[in-house]
């Protein structure tokens, strides 16, 4: 278990508090009882100084004062007395001489003491010190027991003398010392006493708050597993309590809406996944599907709607190699919309039959998507050389109307297999969404192909050429390049109607328009403008190369066996024919000359090509 912080801080602080407490008791012990040593040393001294002063008065009396010297010599063996010297004051010196030689001042204490009256009690060296010294001035007085006037001519209150005690205090040091250590040695044991049952009160807490910042921290990164043991009953157990309640609130509802999600995106959610990072990636990853779908309503066309999701594969999923297929369920074909990216590029992922023949597409065939990411062989149309590299795909169609309109690929190498695994339900939805959107896009462009459209023949109608007449002359005089119309009519087909019913009629005018389609380029206009009148735009085309096709598509027609019942019949066309820009600048006028050059050929006796000429319109003739 790591050392917690704020129990390091509490014993810290306990600790120093309690050391603080010893030093200062350890020291005041010693001022104290060097306190108390100097008093008792002092009273000591001062009983001392009487009984000398009494024995030297009773020598004096007796006459035996001759002997002090060795009587203080004696005075000073007693234990723990180091020194005992009596000094002369003035007016002893004065009357009785000086005396011996210890009997003079020795020091300046002794001369102040005998100066003041005033006695000296001190320690020498150090804060303890090393011994006690007492200099205790004999004063005069007739007052006392003794007259010491009977004796000694000096004033009352004179210092007569002096007694200088000094004293050994080691016992008293050793005692102080012993007395400081005991109750250092107390504090000491109450300091360790102390910090054991303040680490003890504080576990619970310390424990506890480790607890939580270990599940607060694995928390922060999404793993809300982690429960704090709930110690006691007291705020701490509390605070364990209501953290694992908001765990577990916070675990349930994380829980639900990640559950919620993963439904949006088909997904089973992984028990071991981290709960946030998994529920926070798939919620922004719908929220781009949301946008992606927004963004597609607003694009115009299917092509715009594939370009924008081959943009989310190679951005978003970082996906290099793809084909978007899509499917014309008419004509069984199938054509590349998007390959790597790139719109209608060359089929590179699959074998091109595929194109032709668009059930040889398993994912068209089938409408499920196609895993070919763990079992490559799946489908035998995956191109044979990505195959023999390693590369595995994944096709997802897309349905449409109830069958699969187009095709998403996706070919990865082996390295990002686990990737695209991951990424598939969310490419899913993007599908799903792309569907819907494709499937209207699409059902706006058949309808808008089919009202330009004429429904018996398949050919483009009259709407088409006002919508794009415009266009037409706009594109021409961009690329100066000119226009030729031909306005195109069966010959006396009034008969055919009359002699063999509508219904021949009709398939007679399919068959025609068959006819023109077969003798003119892709790039040229086929219009089916009224009835039996039909008429052709050929682009970049003159009125010199118009005639030749002119008179091609005749001569077909008019050799051409119209199959009726009771055998083959034959028809002529008459044609009229204008050009842009030599005949008009405006389209309608160009048509109406063509239509006028129609009219003459129909007047010059049918089955014949008539070039637009000035001398065809009437002089003052209005457009
Ligand atoms: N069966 C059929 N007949 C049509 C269709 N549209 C127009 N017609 C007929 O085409 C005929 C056109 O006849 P007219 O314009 O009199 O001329 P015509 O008989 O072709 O003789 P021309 O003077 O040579 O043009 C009419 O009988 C129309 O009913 C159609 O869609 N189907």
């Amino acid at each position: 278990m790591t050392i917690s912080r704020l129990q390091t801080k509490t014993m810290g602080a306990l600790l120093l508090v309690m050391l603080i407490m010893m030093l200062v008791i350890g020291l005041s012990s010693m001022v104290l009882i060097r306190d108390f040593s100097v008093r008792s040393a002092t009273e000591h001294t001062r009983t001392a100084a009487e009984m000398i002063r009494v024995s030297l008065t009773e020598a004096m009396i007796n006459d035996t004062i001759d002997r002090r010297a060795s009587m203080l010599r004696r005075l000073a063996e007693v234990n723990s007395l180091n020194e005992v010297r009596v000094i002369r004051g003035e007016q002893v010196i004065e009357q009785y001489g000086e005396g011996l030689a210890m009997e003079t001042p020795a020091d300046d204490i002794d001369r102040q003491v005998l100066e003041t009256g005033q006695p000296y009690f001190g320690l020498m060296g150090g804060l303890l010190g090393e011994e006690f010294r007492a200099t205790i001035p004999y004063i005069a007085s007739s007052n006392e027991d003794i007259n010491c006037m009977a004796c000694h001519q000096a004033p009352e209150g004179a210092a007569l003398g002096a007694v200088t005690l000094t004293a050994s205090v080691d016992h008293m040091k050793t005692a102080g010392m012993a007395t400081a250590l005991f109750l250092v040695a107390i504090m000491g044991l109450f300091a360790i006493l102390s910090i054991a049952f303040l680490k003890r009160m504080l576990r619970p807490l310390v424990e506890t708050t480790q607890e939580i910042r270990q599940a607060a921290s694995l928390a922060s990164s999404g793993d809300f597993s982690q429960r704090v043991r709930s110690r006691s009953h007291d705020e701490i157990g509390q605070i364990a309590f209501h953290f694992n309640q908001m765990a577990d609130a916070i675990t349930h509802k994380l829980t639900e809406i990640r559950d919620h999600v993963a439904q949006l995106v088909n997904t089973v959610p992984d028990p071991k996944a981290n709960l946030l990072q998994e529920t926070a990636s798939t919620v922004s990853g719908l929220v781009k599907v949301a946008q992606f779908k927004q963004a597609i309503e607003e694009d115009q066309t299917t092509e715009e709607v594939f370009f924008r999701l081959s943009e989310v594969l190679r951005t978003e999923f970082g996906l290099e190699h793809f084909s978007i297929y899509q499917v014309n369920q008419d004509k069984r074909l199938m054509e590349t919309v998007i390959v790597d990216g790139v719109p209608h590029d060359e089929i590179r992922w699959c074998h091109p039959d595929i194109l032709e023949q668009c059930t040889t597409c398993r994912a068209v065939r089938t409408g499920h998507a196609i895993d070919g990411l763990e079992n490559p062989r799946l489908c035998r149309a995956f191109d044979q050389d990505a195959l023999a590299d390693g590369r595995s795909y994944l096709c997802l169609p897309i349905i449409q109307s109830g069958g699969v309109g187009s095709v998403v690929q996706l070919v990865v190498p082996p390295q990002n297999i686990p990737a695209l695994t991951r990424s598939r339900p969310l490419i899913s939805a993007y599908l799903r969404e792309a569907a819907p959107v494709l499937q209207a896009k699409g059902l706006m462009a058949s309808l808008r192909e089919s009202s330009l459209k004429d429904a018996m023949t398949g050919l483009r109608n009259r709407r088409f050429l006002e919508e794009y007449s415009d266009s037409l002359v706009s594109q021409c005089k961009r690329r100066k390049m000119p226009m030729t119309l031909m306005m195109l009519d069966l010959d006396y087909f009034k008969t055919v109607n009359d002699t063999h019913g509508h219904d021949v009629g009709d398939q007679i005018l399919r068959e025609l328009a068959g006819i023109f389609q077969a003798h003119l380029r892709e790039s040229d206009l086929v219009i089916r403008y009224g009835g039996e009148e039909f008429m052709v735009i050929l682009l970049d085309t003159g009125a010199e190369a118009a005639m030749e096709v002119a008179n091609k598509i005749r001569e077909a027609v008019e050799t051409h066996p119209f199959k009726v019942a009771g055998g083959d019949l034959y028809k002529t066309l008459s044609i009229g024919l204008a050009a842009y820009p030599d005949d008009a600048q405006a389209f309608w006028q160009v048509l109406k000359y063509a239509d006028v050059a129609l009219y003459a050929a129909k007047d010059n006796g049918r089955n014949q090509v008539v070039r637009f000429t000035p001398a065809l319109w009437p002089p003052g003739g209005e457009y």
